[in-house]
């Protein structure tokens, strides 16, 4: 391996293994998710996308929703151009994802920092799940536009987006372990999932990123229509109390169920 090579792997093994680094990734991930959550509500619920009875006969794979579709046949392109060969990644549809192209991966060596139990989690059923039950209707209006490739595209980028910021809870635990072993030994052994939440839990930090996202989504869902005037009336493109909520109640919760989850097969 070049010697350029070996740096550019060190220093992104430095980055997954510092709480202050992760902690900015998850920061400017942040960004991604909230425009990709108004980006989404552009769009109404369309809910035809999502029919089940409304299937797409295909070849290789049982009928389904046009959604479902979407999603699995985007992964499958992903996976070919080596998305899932990155340990930040991890698809909603796993199972028989075609390998990467010979040739897609140039020098590309997948760092080992996780354990490798824990590198397995993937909690993208419960994710999607959410997201099209709760999350969707809080963002999108009702209503049909016959948009449907855009809005799944739409829904792809939010689900991929959610997905690597609460997957992402996989390394912020790994750095927590290894910073204090002693305090998460005796959890682990235990199975005391209770201790190990409070031992991993900072509220401060998460009181932090509450009000940071709803600044944020205030910010990125004005209508920037006249820099002279101060306009916007209070209209944003997604209700900034929502992003707060969704980021409160479930994205941090989620993400820390992942750190939990990991901790406890730390040890096996
Ligand atoms: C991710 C971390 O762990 C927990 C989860 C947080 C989150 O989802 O962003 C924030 C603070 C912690 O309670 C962290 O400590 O940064």
């Amino acid at each position: 391996m070049a010697e350029s090579e070996m740096g550019s792997q060190g220093k992104y093994l430095d980055t997954l293994l510092n709480l202050e680094s992760l902690r900015k990734s998850l920061v400017r991930q942040e960004d991604t998710i909230i425009f990709s959550l108004i980006e989404r509500s552009k769009y109404p619920i369309n809910t035809p996308l999502y029919d089940d009875d409304v299937t797409i006969p295909c070849a290789s794979s049982p009928p389904s929703s046009l959604f479902h579709f979407f999603l699995k046949e985007s992964e499958s392109l992903q996976a070919k151009t080596g998305r899932y060969t990155s340990p930040e990644e991890n698809a909603f549809f796993p199972d028989n994802l075609p390998s990467p192209l010979p040739g897609s991966l140039p020098n590309y060596n997948p760092t080992q920092v996780l354990h490798p139990q824990g590198a397995c989690i993937n909690i993208n059923e419960k994710i999607l799940n959410l997201y099209l039950k709760n999350l969707l209707p809080l963002i999108a209006t009702k209503g049909d536009d016959g948009n449907y490739t855009s809005t799944a595209a739409s829904d792809l980028d939010c689900l991929q987006a959610l997905s690597k910021k609460i997957h992402f809870g996989k390394f912020v635990a790994e750095v927590k372990f290894r910073k204090a072993p002693d305090d998460y030994v005796p959890a682990i052994r235990a199975k005391d999932r209770d201790g190990l939440m409070k031992l991993l839990t900072f509220e401060s930090v998460e009181e932090v990123i509450k009000k940071r996202v709803e600044k944020k989504a205030t910010v990125f869902g004005q209508d920037v229509v006249d820099l002279e005037q101060n306009n916007n009336h209070g209209k944003f493109k997604v209700d900034p109390s929502v992003v707060a909520r969704l980021y409160g109640d479930w994205v941090i919760p989620l993400t820390k169920f992942v750190q939990v989850e990991y901790l406890l097969c730390r040890l096996d």
